[in-house]
């Protein structure tokens, strides 16, 4: 496994793979989730770059950029063992040498809404530093979790409408085997807080419960859950159809859920049949 730090590192790893090449975006602090992208984009292409990049162009002012968890040497090891052939791994002054960037991706109103209303700016970021690296490292195409899925769509969209010419897979959320979807943000929790956060996977099990009798009935059970947790606190729950308002993608409804366990902001999504 090759490590890159450099653009120059990387462009001469880059030449040297040949056949499919997958890209896999990750910000580090490597857990299941971020194995299960790895597998499937294993399976899917001839060779995978990683790249590891803790991005500031995505982080709010108040925002957790100083504190997100870095587990380099753990990283590498996982992403060896899953048979990564490049990690690139840049310092902030190797993505962006002239300080942050004065142009950046515009995600249209769908960034504004959601994870973007919460957290402005986050998208202008996301998409912006994934443009570049998908530029850098050249894949045929690129893995993403559902977990984050408006990310996913912002970064479907970016290449339909950008003309970018990779496919973008989409990998199903990765849980603990009590619901809790896994997230680097996780280890934040106090095991007391632990709890407290599978409101999320529990309001989403409700809300399937009462699939069938509509997006109101399956908010309203969602919201029950929320009700009952006290130290969880809802950001927003939305069901997304091409019916009812912001619709991220065209296909079946989907539920996504935001909030806050102590100042730790969570999110989590899945499928709902209405
Ligand atoms: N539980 C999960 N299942 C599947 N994919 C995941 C999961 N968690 C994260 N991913 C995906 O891994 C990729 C890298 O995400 P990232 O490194 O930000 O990890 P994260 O756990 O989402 O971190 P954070 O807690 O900061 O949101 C993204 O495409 C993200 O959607
Ligand atoms: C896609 C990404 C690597 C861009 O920094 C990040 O948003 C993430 O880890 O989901
Ligand atoms: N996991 C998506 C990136 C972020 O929350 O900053």
């Amino acid at each position: 496994m090759i490590v890159a730090t450099t653009r120059e590192e990387l462009a001469k790893a880059r030449q040297d793979l040949s056949g499919r090449v997958a890209v896999v975006p990750t910000m580090g602090a490597l857990h299941a989730g971020h194995v299960s992208l790895l597998k499937a984009a294993r399976s899917g292409a001839d060779h995978v770059i990683m790249t590891l990049f803790v991005n500031p162009l995505q982080f709010g002012p108040n925002e957790d950029l100083a504190t997100y968890p870095r587990t380099w040497a753990r990283d590498l090891a996982i992403a060896e063992a899953e048979g990564v052939d490049v990690i690139f791994a840049p310092a902030e002054a190797e993505m962006y040498p002239n300080g942050a960037p004065a142009v950046r991706i515009d995600p249209g109103p769908l960034g504004g809404i959601l994870e973007g209303a919460s957290r402005p700016g986050f998208f202008h970021g996301v998409l912006t530093v994934v443009l570049k690296l998908l530029h850098l490292t050249r894949p045929d195409a690129a893995f993403f979790g559902e977990k984050d899925y408006q990310q996913l769509t912002l970064v479907r969209a970016m290449v339909r409408d950008l003309d970018l010419g990779v496919d973008i897979v989409g990998v199903p959320t990765v849980r603990e085997p009590d619901g809790l979807a896994l997230s680097s943000r996780n280890t934040y929790l106090s095991a007391e807080q632990r709890v407290t956060a599978l409101a999320l996977s529990r309001a989403l099990a409700a809300a399937a419960a009462v699939g069938g009798q509509g997006a109101a009935a399956a908010r309203a059970a969602a919201g029950e859950v929320f009700e009952g947790t006290p130290g969880a606190s809802l950001d927003y729950v939305v069901v997304t159809d091409p019916d009812l308002g912001p619709a991220p993608e065209q296909g079946p409804a989907r539920m996504l859920i935001a909030a806050r366990v102590g100042t730790t902001r969570l999110i989590d999504n899945a499928a709902l049949r209405l």
